[in-house]
């Protein structure tokens, strides 16, 4: 029961919040300030299913917080999708947002479905009518979402045309993740990969004596999950787990990706890599590796397996992958975690470069794309590194992090009077 009450993502968030206002000497009035979203918008999506049923579903769109800038964050597409889950996502989408020195505030939005279960056509009148309901709410100056989970760049198109419908207005940069043919750039697609990547080698360079030939285990082989593999063993590090929702295969002798890749999209999981050993999840997160990237959904890591976790360091690819109590039994152990706020954001960097791009009419090739989101990942895991080492040692990452995207939020709301 006592875990039920207190695994929800919201409740986690508000606990780290309030440990890095302890850090930060936050007043209680402005934790709860910074707690609460702006708004949330709640939806409800009919549609007419293939059978010429009438199908409901619940969607939201949650806006965390606008200090900084336009509301800016993903839309996920899942079964188990709650307003409070959106909420929590949206304010991770702040300090996120914060700490990568971004022009954004923080937004996030969701529909409950399993989108495994509806026809494409379904899924794309439902990715209508949730921009029919929300789309006063959104603008590139406003509120710009991008995708999450089991959402891509196809779900955006939608959205997009959907919104040009609407309202008239051809603005390309209401929306990021697009397809190339539509403003989108090309490196959105895999740039939370790229970025998981990159940190994981600066991470594995300062904690763990380098990447090359570092295990590693990924959960997760969607968008993030099979991006970082991918990079990951370009890098030279050797990937010996991978999973999906269906389980995992581990292989100390090294999975090879592309063939991960092909069995996945072959026969549906990439349980089914042939040579291996097949695990649960559970057991996936608790194999012996040295890096352990959680890159598929939240509070997979708590208080009951973080005493087993073996590997040296933890990349957070997913967002909210530790619970608060595994990240006191994680420090105590000794173990590195690379917080989610830092480790997931080439996405967003990535939804920045496209953003700015639409925004001046630039053509901006996806080298230089690239490079821009390598650079801007590099730097900002060397400001908190620094950081940390010189005023925080006794600290995790994690709270650092926070500390210093917080504290930045709290400053702008200060310097405009929301304070
Ligand atoms: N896409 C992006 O740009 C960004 C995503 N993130 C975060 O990264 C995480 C993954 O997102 P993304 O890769 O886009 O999503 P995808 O939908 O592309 O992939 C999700 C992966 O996780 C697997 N999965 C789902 N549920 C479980 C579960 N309960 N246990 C184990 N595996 C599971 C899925 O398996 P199956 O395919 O079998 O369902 C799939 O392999 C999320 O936390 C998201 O918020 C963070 C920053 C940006
Ligand atoms: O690209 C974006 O705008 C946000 C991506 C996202 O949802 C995330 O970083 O969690």
């Amino acid at each position: 029961m006592e875990e039920l009450l207190t695994s929800n993502l919201f409740v986690q968030q508000v606990k780290k919040l309030y440990k890095v206002g302890e850090l930060l000497g936050l007043d209680i009035d402005t934790l709860e300030a910074l707690s609460q979203p702006e708004r949330v918008i709640q939806v409800k999506i009919q549609i007419r299913g293939s059978d010429g049923k009438l199908r409901t579903f619940v969607g939201w769109r949650s806006q965390h917080n606008s200090a900084l800038g336009p509301y800016k964050g993903g839309v996920r597409y899942s079964p188990n999708v709650t307003q409070e889950e959106v909420i929590a996502l949206s304010m991770i989408m702040t300090w996120k947002n914060s700490l990568l020195l971004l022009p954004y505030g923080g937004g996030k939005g969701g529909i409950r479905v399993d989108p495994k279960e509806l026809t494409l056509k379904e899924l794309e009148d439902l990715s209508r009518k949730y921009i029919q309901l929300i789309h006063n709410y959104l603008g590139s100056n406003v509120d710009i979402p991008a995708p999450d989970i089991n959402t891509n760049p196809q779900t955006i198109a939608w959205f997009l045309d959907e919104y040009i419908k609407i309202t008239g207005e051809v603005d390309f940069a209401v929306f990021t993740g697009k397809p190339s043919e539509l403003g989108g750039i090309g490196v959105r697609l895999y740039s939370t990969g790229l970025g998981v990547a990159t940190i994981a080698r600066e991470a594995a360079n300062k904690f763990i004596g380098g990447i090359e030939g570092s295990r590693v285990i990924i959960q997760g082989f969607g968008n993030v999950g099979s991006f970082t593999a991918k990079f990951l063993s370009e890098m030279g590090a050797k990937i010996i787990g991978v999973s999906d929702i269906g389980g995992g295969v581990i292989n100390g002798n090294g999975i090879d990706v592309n063939k991960a890749l092909e069995v996945a999209q072959r026969t549906g999981s990439v349980v089914n890599y042939p040579e291996g050993k097949k695990v649960t999840n559970e057991e996936l997160l608790i194999s012996d590796c040295d890096i352990l990237i959680p890159a598929a959904v939240e509070n997979v890591i708590n208080k009951f397996n973080a005493p087993k976790v073996k590997a040296k360091l933890i990349v957070e690819g997913a967002n909210g992958p530790l619970t608060a109590d595994a990240d006191d039994v994680i420090k105590q152990r000794g173990i590195v975690v690379i917080p989610d706020i830092l480790a997931n954001a080439g996405g967003v960097v990535g939804s920045y470069v496209e953003w700015a791009n639409n925004k001046s009419g630039g053509i901006i090739s996806d080298e230089e794309a690239k490079k821009l989101i390598i650079d801007r990942m590099t730097n900002a895991f060397n400001a908190l590194y620094d950081f940390h080492k010189r005023k925080f040692a006794d600290q995790d990452l994690r709270t650092v992090a926070m500390a210093l995207a917080v504290d930045r939020v709290v400053k702008a709301m200060k310097a405009r009077g929301l304070l």
